[in-house]
Formats: structure tokens, C-alpha cells, sequence
């Protein structure tokens, strides 16, 4: 239930609010003047508050002014008396989400409180949805691989179907799994990632699973797993290739079943989750090591997407160097940087690892040490090992 602050230095008012809201199941908090409501404000930080206009120490205007400086999202409503219906008409101009009179009528105050409320669900959840939307970032690149990689996407995206990430380190692997989430029917519900090569192997399971208080000497409470945080969403099993035989065994299941346990847990958890995994390894080769349980692989890659190196897609240097110039001379403050032709030529001709990651840190060395435009000069120098002045 939402938590409502009241703020009214007249103790008569601030118990009839308290009795009202309180029958109405609201969680309250009472100040007597501006300033303690302020502090109740930052530490409860309550979902809506109803302060009078004129009390001791600061008044309503002022709590209003710095309530907003603090969090302007949460819905303040004037409460005014008499004297001071025009402040309160102020109040609202600059801020204030409403006002009620003095004595505070029952049905008004409950309508006023609620509709504030409901407008702040919206203000948040749109918050949210508009930083999940800006969260996935561009795919930059008009190559032939690129563009087959969008296609792909658009057409896996919206089906439930499972998909295989392939590619060397830092080729895009993770872009390609936020893409699909993205566009997919799971895209207001998380996209949870789990690093598989970063979890140890003996808590791999847990970190999936969740397990129950007690399980093991380190469970000291209940924690739900990536499975169960997934639900109705996208689970990214980033570097699948690392994961343990025996954790292999559970994931399908899971996937089998669409069920799972916690550690040390007997109930069943039925989870509805997609899956999309991520390797740099040949799992066919692990498979054949017997790293890897080939039912597992036949099951995680109903799609392969394969994302190729740099090195295979030149024709996305220029476009990837200009939006990190862009990117990088934005973040350190200054005008974006010009490249010459042939330093452009030289950079897509170098032989990257493959890590767009390294083609970022040469643009942002580039523009640390270069002046306005890049020359061909600067490339050999700060880029091309062995063959500038430094070396
Ligand atoms: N086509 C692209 N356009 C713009 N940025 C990209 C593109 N591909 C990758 N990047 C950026 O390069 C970085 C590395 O990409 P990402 O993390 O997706 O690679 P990865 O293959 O999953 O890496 P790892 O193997 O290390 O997990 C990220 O910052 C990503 O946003």
C-alpha cells in the first residue's frame, strides 16, 4: 500500500488525515512543520504527501520547492485554510499536484489522493518502459553480415524459438541477445544475464536456481535464482561453452520441463522463460572433448547466429569509428574530431582482434592525442604497433 506524508503543525488536522487514510489501509508518516517533513521526505520517502501551507520553522512553499528539488515525481497536495486559498493556487502553479480545503472533506481528499497517485504509477512505469527502450544500444554497421544479423533478428525476435550466439570476444554477442529481447513479445519483462565463466562452478546452480535458507553453510536466506528473476522474460547465458557438466544437466532440464528447484528445495517451479546463450567456443568441438552435452547444444541452438569479426566486416570500420568520435568527444566535452580519408583507410585495413572493445580504445586514444582531424600519421603512431615514431 502506497505511504502517505502528512505535514500540518495542527495536531486536530493531522489526526482526522491520520484516521482517514489509515482506515484506508495507507502506511503514514506525521510531521508538525516543513522542516521535519523534509527529513521524513528524504528518509521514508513516502509516494505522496499532503502538506499545509502555513507552519513554523518552513513553511508548505517552501517543503513544496525543496521536495521537488529532491524527487519531483512524488505528488504533493496543498492542504489550505481559509486565509490562503491563493497561495494555494500558487502551490499548484508551481508544482504542487493539488490542493484540498480545510476542514478536509472525506470523498475529495480520497479522490484528490488517489488520482495522484495513480498518475504517479504511470510518471514511473514510463520511466521504466523509456529506459528499457534506450537501454538496448544501436547496431552500428551496413555490412553484408550486419545487415543478414538484423534480418535474423527481426524475424526470431517476436517467436519464443531459442537461439545461439556465436563469435569471439567482444564481437556484439550480448547486442545481438538485447536486440531480440527487445523486439520480442517479452520486452517489458527482464532480460537477465547471467556470466557463466565469471560463477564459480559450485554456485553456478544457485545463481540459476535460487535456493532455499540453510542449503548450504553460506545460504543464510531464501534467493530466488536468474531462472525464476527471468520469468516471462529473456534469461542471457552469456559464455554457455564455461558452464559445469552438472549444471548442464539442470538447465535442460529446465528447459525440458520448463520447470525448476531451488537448491535444497523440493518444490517445482514451473518458469516461463526464453533462453538465449552466448559462446566464444566451437561447442561441437566441446561437445566432442566432452566439455559439452550435445541434447544441450541440439537444444539451446534451434538459431545460430553467427556475429564475424571485424575483420570480416571492414565495411562497418568508418561507420563504427564515426559514432565512437562521436561518443567519446561528446563525453570528454569537446567538438567531435575529424578523420582524413586515408587515416580512415589505414584503420580499416588494421588487423583487429575482432573486439569492437579495442577499436573504441584506439578512437579514444586517437582523440586524446591527435589535434582537430586525425591524419594518417596519428594512425601509425598511436595505432599500427611497430611502425609509428614511439616505437
Ligand atoms: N554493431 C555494433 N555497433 C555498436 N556498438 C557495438 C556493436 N557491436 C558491439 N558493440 C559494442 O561493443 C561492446 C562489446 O559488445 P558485446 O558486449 O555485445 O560483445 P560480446 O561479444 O557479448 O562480448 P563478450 O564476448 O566479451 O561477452 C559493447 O559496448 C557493445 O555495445
Amino acid at each position: 500500500m502506497a505511504h502517505i506524508l502528512i505535514i500540518d503543525d495542527e495536531k486536530s488536522i493531522r489526526k482526522t488525515l491520520s484516521e482517514i487514510l489509515g482506515y484506508e489501509g495507507y502506511k503514514l508518516s506525521e510531521a508538525s512543520d516543513g522542516l521535519e517533513g523534509l527529513n521524513l521526505f528524504k528518509s521514508k520517502e513516502p509516494d505522496a504527501v499532503l502538506c499545509d501551507i502555513k507552519m513554523p520553522k518552513m513553511d508548505g512553499l517552501e517543503f513544496l520547492e525543496k521536495a521537488k528539488e529532491i524527487n519531483p515525481d512524488v505528488p504533493v497536495i496543498m492542504i489550505s485554510g481559509h486565509g490562503n486559498i491563493d497561495t494555494a493556487v500558487e502551490a499548484v502553479k508551481k508544482g504542487a499536484y493539488d490542493y484540498i480545503s480545510k476542514p478536509p472533506d472525506l470523498n475529495r481528499l480520497l479522490i484528490t489522493l488517489r488520482n495522484a497517485l495513480d498518475k504517479n504509477t504511470l510518471v514511473a512505469e514510463a520511466k521504466v518502459l523509456r529506459k528499457k527502450v534506450n537501454k538496448t544500444p544501436d547496431m552500428i554497421g551496413d555490412s553484408e553480415p550486419i545487415l543478414k544479423i538484423k534480418e535474423t533478428i527481426d524475424k526470431v525476435a517476436p517467436t519464443d524459438a531459442r537461439v545461439l550466439v556465436t563469435g569471439e570476444n567482444g564481437v556484439g554477442k550480448e547486442l545481438v541477445a538485447r536486440w531480440i529481447h527487445a523486439r520480442s513479445n517479452r520486452a517489458a519483462a527482464p532480460l537477465v544475464e547471467v556470466n557463466c565463466a565469471a560463477i564459480p562452478g559450485e554456485l553456478i546452480e544457485s545463481e540459476l536456481f535460487g535456493h532455499e535458507k540453510g542449503s548450504f553453510t553460506s545460504a543464510i536466506k531464501q534467493r530466488i535464482g536468474k531462472f525464476e528473476q527471468a520469468n516471462g522474460g529473456t534469461l542471457f547465458l552469456d559464455e554457455i561453452g564455461d558452464m559445469s557438466l552438472n549444471a548442464q544437466a539442470k538447465v535442460l532440464r529446465a528447459l525440458q520441463e520448463g520447470k525448476i528447484t531451488r537448491v535444497g528445495g523440493d518444490k517445482e517451479i514451473s518458469v516461463d522463460v526464453r533462453v538465449i546463450a552466448a559462446t566464444n567456443k566451437d561447442l561441437l568441438k566441446e561437445v566432442e572433448e566432452r566439455n559439452f552435452r550435445l541434447d544441450l547444444y541440439h537444444r539451446l541452438s534451434v538459431i545460430i547466429i553467427h556475429v564475424p569479426s571485424l575483420n570480416d566486416r571492414e565495411a562497418d570500420v568508418p561507420l563504427l569509428v564515426d559514432k565512437f568520435l562521436g561518443d567519446i568527444c561528446g563525453e570528454y566535452g569537446i567538438a567531435k574530431k575529424q578523420i582524413d580519408k586515408a587515416a580512415m583507410k589505414s584503420l580499416q585495413a588494421h588487423q583487429w582482434t575482432g573486439n569492437i572493445r579495442e577499436l573504441r580504445n584506439v578512437v579514444e586514444r586517437l582523440v586524446i592525442l591527435s589535434g582537430k582531424c586525425i591524419t594518417p600519421e596519428d594512425v601509425a603512431s598511436y595505432v599500427v604497433p611497430g611502425s609509428g615514431p614511439e616505437s
